[in-house]
């Protein structure tokens, strides 16, 4: 569906994206994610054509999107990061007008219902909530039922109920065979949604394959934490590193196998006569691989 090779932009002296290859197959959700400024939008922006990048090939439903004819766009839908409706419209009209471009709109009701709008039918535009017009603009994006969907930010503003119910608009597109292209800073949303992810930093891709790959590649500890009546602990086999919050006065154990570690708690409990209480077991988050990986890349980035 999208094969980009070696894409380059500059804006005048500064590259921002700098020899990127991208590769999204059909019914896929490929995130990109990467911190503010790192060539996100730019690198996006070249593949829905509305840019022309200096250097390398992008190729799009087949298309060099910068020059693929009107009905390339139509297979092509897009939810925008500051979609701004003003118009004094109700929703369905709002829709109905929006209709008139494409050749084979869905109708009105469906998109509406697959929105979750169709209680807010008749109501006025500009009377939506935030996150009532962000699902508007979902509905828009929809029209013309793209085989490929560039989502960028679909769920800013939204409550988390309705993030959930987007979610499942994604999933369920995607069932169908639809492809999707997200940007998102919210990595529970990635992680719920993304096949695989890209990670952008100063323009380079730095990290890229399935969530789990990510997370194994990182291999952070989790943390076993827990009350005890003791100053001190004895080193256990498991444990990376030991640290006690001094206001609190829990103890936190560093370990890549958990499971071990509260074993060889238990036995130590046992074997002191050593109260243990409240013991709890945190595994790393992905925004904690995340942020590990950008540190990595960072890092990479001086190097180089
Ligand atoms: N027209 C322009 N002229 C000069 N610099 C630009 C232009 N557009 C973007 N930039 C710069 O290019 C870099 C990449 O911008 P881009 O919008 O692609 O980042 P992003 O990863 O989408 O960021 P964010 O997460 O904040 O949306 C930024 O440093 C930005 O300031």
């Amino acid at each position: 569906m999208v094969r980009a090779q070696q894409v380059v932009v500059a804006y005048g002296a500064t590259t921002v994206v700098d020899h990127v290859d991208v590769t999204v197959a059909g019914g896929e959700v490929w995130a990109l994610l990467g911190p503010n400024g790192a060539g996100k939008t730019t690198l996006i922006e070249c593949l829905e054509g509305f840019r022309k990048p200096d250097q390398g090939q992008v190729e799009v439903l087949g298309r060099d999107p910068w020059r693929a004819p009107p009905g390339w766009r139509a297979l092509i839908g897009a939810l925008l990061q500051d979609c701004r409706i003003d118009a004094d419209l109700s929703a369905a009209e709002y829709v109905q007008m929006h209709r008139t471009y494409y050749r084979n709109p869905r109708a009105v009701d469906d998109l509406l219902t697959l929105v979750g709008l169709a209680h807010v039918a008749d109501r006025k535009v500009h009377r939506l909530s935030g996150g009532e017009r962000r699902r508007l603009d979902l509905a828009i994006a929809l029209i013309g039922q793209p085989a490929l969907f560039f989502l960028d930010e679909p769920t800013t503003g939204f409550d988390p109920q309705a993030r959930r119910e987007v979610w499942r608009v994604i999933r369920d597109l995607t069932a169908t065979g639809t492809t999707v292209v997200l940007t998102s800073h919210m990595l529970d949303e990635v992680e719920a949604l993304a096949d695989r992810v890209a990670i952008l930093v100063g323009g380079r891709v730095r990290r890229e394959g399935t969530v789990a790959h990510l997370r194994a590649t990182a291999n952070l500890p989790s943390v076993v934490s827990f009350a005890a009546s003791t100053d001190t602990l004895p080193s256990l086999p498991s444990v990376v590193s030991t640290s006690r919050n001094a206001a609190t006065g829990r103890w936190q154990l560093h370990t890549r196998s958990p499971h071990d570690t509260v074993r060889e708690l238990e036995t130590l409990a046992s074997g002191h006569d050593l109260a243990v209480v409240d013991v709890t077991v945190r595994s790393p988050t992905f925004e904690d691989v995340y942020l590990d990986l950008l540190d990595d890349g960072d890092k990479e980035a001086s190097r180089a």
